[in-house]
């Protein structure tokens, strides 16, 4: 392959000749600009020059593999290049954020410290950059159905039986038939190396250590293949399908994740377009007012940027091809007819929807509003809304399983048990396996399993159960004390 000086390829940073640098190699996207499904602006503001900063954290390896012809993979830089590129990143000036993350990753606590997953969260916020931090924890509009996620399981309280033998107290399950030592999974979440280098690979090896299933995103930042490498042969992975408009694409990724062993495909129904999450939006402002100070508007001009502004946020762009006109009598019977994997829906918010869902005869649903990035009911009271309204729900699905809540939603032994009592089968947590590997890499995200573990035993013996089995609805009582307010006329 052809090798190229610096010089070379910043002579093509226009619409009509676009070559960017991405670890080294050289790549010709002026056919790919339109295509990018991040915008060709933006791509072009790498036009000519190295990209690899911008490009890694958000893009899975094979991207480039997968939708650039061979013929575009032009060469590499030659040896002089690539030592003036590691001299100019040496000597970059980093970014107040970069020198922030910097000092607050020399003053975090050892890991023996962290005694809850709050704990975790609380260090991730302080050492990851600022842009990680607002994707992770964004949520949609005013960001309350977040804290109601979280309220609701403060309106459930157990109704624990004593005198039952729980000194031996087993806390492992099964999900869709594989084994599980706590009823807890990585619900998949996009980014993660946007808070580690190692991202989701922190994740797989701390879930075959500590025994717990792990859902990889469509989006994560490895490969699926990748991400499957680095698991052991006898981990059990799930994957998480957002589905392409064209069937034909979709088909084949469905296909593709078959032949790589993942064991089950959740099909997300709830994000066939981004939430509306401010928090992330506003990120790349607030940074440059850090860098450069207050941008004031300037009066008589029109100071709207030229490409508008990118209300998506974040990976916003990444569902901009899924299927928008999915349906109950069209997509189940697609997605049964190329896969014998089990099918999961994944962001049932209603008991109509999940009533449907029993009849179209999917393995499991999984009650989701998407961690709050859309504003629909907590999933805990959906749950106990199917357990009032139609429990024979929970005999038709084998696993009915139930995600969610945010920061601060499922954050305890207890929640799970909570969730367990009312019919789930198992949890999944997404930020905090997000954060937990941010923070410490491997080590974290092993960290909360375990106390996940040690508080779901807890839990369960001061309720009066030794194995999952023992959980009942009747354990648990919703009380809700509104208080009565006299309003004086
Ligand atoms: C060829 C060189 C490429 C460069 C320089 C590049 C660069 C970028 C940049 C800088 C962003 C915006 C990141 C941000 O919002 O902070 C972006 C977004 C995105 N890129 Fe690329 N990209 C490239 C190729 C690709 C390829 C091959 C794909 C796969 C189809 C892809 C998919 C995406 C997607 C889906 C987004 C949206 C992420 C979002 O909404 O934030 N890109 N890209
Ligand atoms: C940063 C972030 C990225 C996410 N990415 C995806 C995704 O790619 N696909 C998906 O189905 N769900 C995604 N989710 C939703 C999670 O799977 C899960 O439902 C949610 O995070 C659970 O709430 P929790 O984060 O409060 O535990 C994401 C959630 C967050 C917070």
């Amino acid at each position: 392959m052809p090798s190229f000086t610096l010089q070379q390829v910043a002579q093509h940073k226009s619409q009509n000749s676009c070559w960017v640098i991405i670890k080294n190699k050289v790549y010709d996207v002026t056919e790919f600009l339109p295509e990018h499904p991040g915008g060709a602006a933006i791509i072009l503001k790498y036009g000519g020059r190295d990209a690899t900063s911008a490009y890694e954290p958000i893009h899975p390896p094979d991207a480039l593999d997968k939708n650039l012809p061979a013929s575009k993979h032009l060469g590499y830089l030659n040896g002089e290049s690539i030592n003036i590129l590691q001299q100019e990143k040496l000597k970059a000036k980093k970014t107040k954020d970069e020198r922030r993350v910097e000092l607050a990753r020399q003053r975090m606590p050892p890991l023996s410290r962290i005694l809850s997953l709050m704990d975790m969260e609380n260090v991730a916020r302080q050492v990851l950059s600022h842009k990680a931090l607002a994707y992770y924890s964004s949520a949609s509009d005013d960001e309350i159905t977040n804290s109601e996620n979280a309220r609701a399981f403060t309106r459930f309280f157990f109704r624990a039986r004593v005198m039952r033998a729980v000194a031996h107290c087993d806390p492992s399950t099964t999900i869709l038939g594989f084994r599980s030592s706590i009823p807890v999974f990585v619900s998949g979440a996009a980014l993660a190396k946007l808070g580690h280098p190692d991202g989701e690979l922190n994740i797989t090896r701390a879930a075959c250590k500590e025994g717990i299933i792990q859902m990889i995103s469509s989006n994560s930042s490895f490969s699926a293949a990748d991400i499957m490498a680095s698991a052991d042969q006898s981990q059990t992975l799930f994957f998480q399908l957002y589905k392409h408009r064209d069937d034909d694409i979709a088909e084949r990724r469905v296909r593709e994740m078959e032949n790589l062993g993942y064991k089950a495909i959740f099909l997300t129904v709830d994000a066939i377009v981004a939430g509306n999450r401010e928090r992330d939006i506003r990120s790349p402002w607030i940074l440059e007012e850090q860098e450069s100070g207050p941008v004031y508007f300037a009066s008589g001009t029109s100071d709207e940027p030229k490409d508008g502004v990118n209300v998506f946020g974040t990976a916003g762009a990444l569902v901009a091809n899924d299927d928008r006109d999915m349906t109950w009598e069209k997509t189940i019977p697609w997605l049964r007819s190329i896969t014998k994997l089990p099918i999961v829906i994944k962001g049932i918010q209603c008991v109509e929807d999940a009533i449907l869902a029993a009849e179209a005869k999917v393995d499991g649903i999984l009650l989701s509003n998407h961690g709050a990035r859309c504003s629909s009911l907590p999933p805990l009271e959906v749950l106990y809304s199917i357990r009032q309204q139609h429990p024979e729900i929970f005999d038709k699905l084998e696993d009915s399983l139930f995600s969610d809540p945010l920061a601060g939603g499922i954050r305890r032994g207890t929640d799970i048990i909570k969730a367990v009592c009312l019919g789930a089968k198992a949890v999944g947590l997404g930020r905090p396996f997000l954060y937990a590997q941010s923070a410490y890499g491997q080590s974290g995200v092993s960290k909360i399993i375990e106390i996940l573990r040690r508080e779901v035993v807890t839990a369960m013996r001061l309720v009066g159960a030794s194995t999952i089995r023992d959980l009942r609805p009747e354990m648990v009582q919703r009380v809700d004390w509104h208080p009565h307010v006299h309003v004086k006329l």
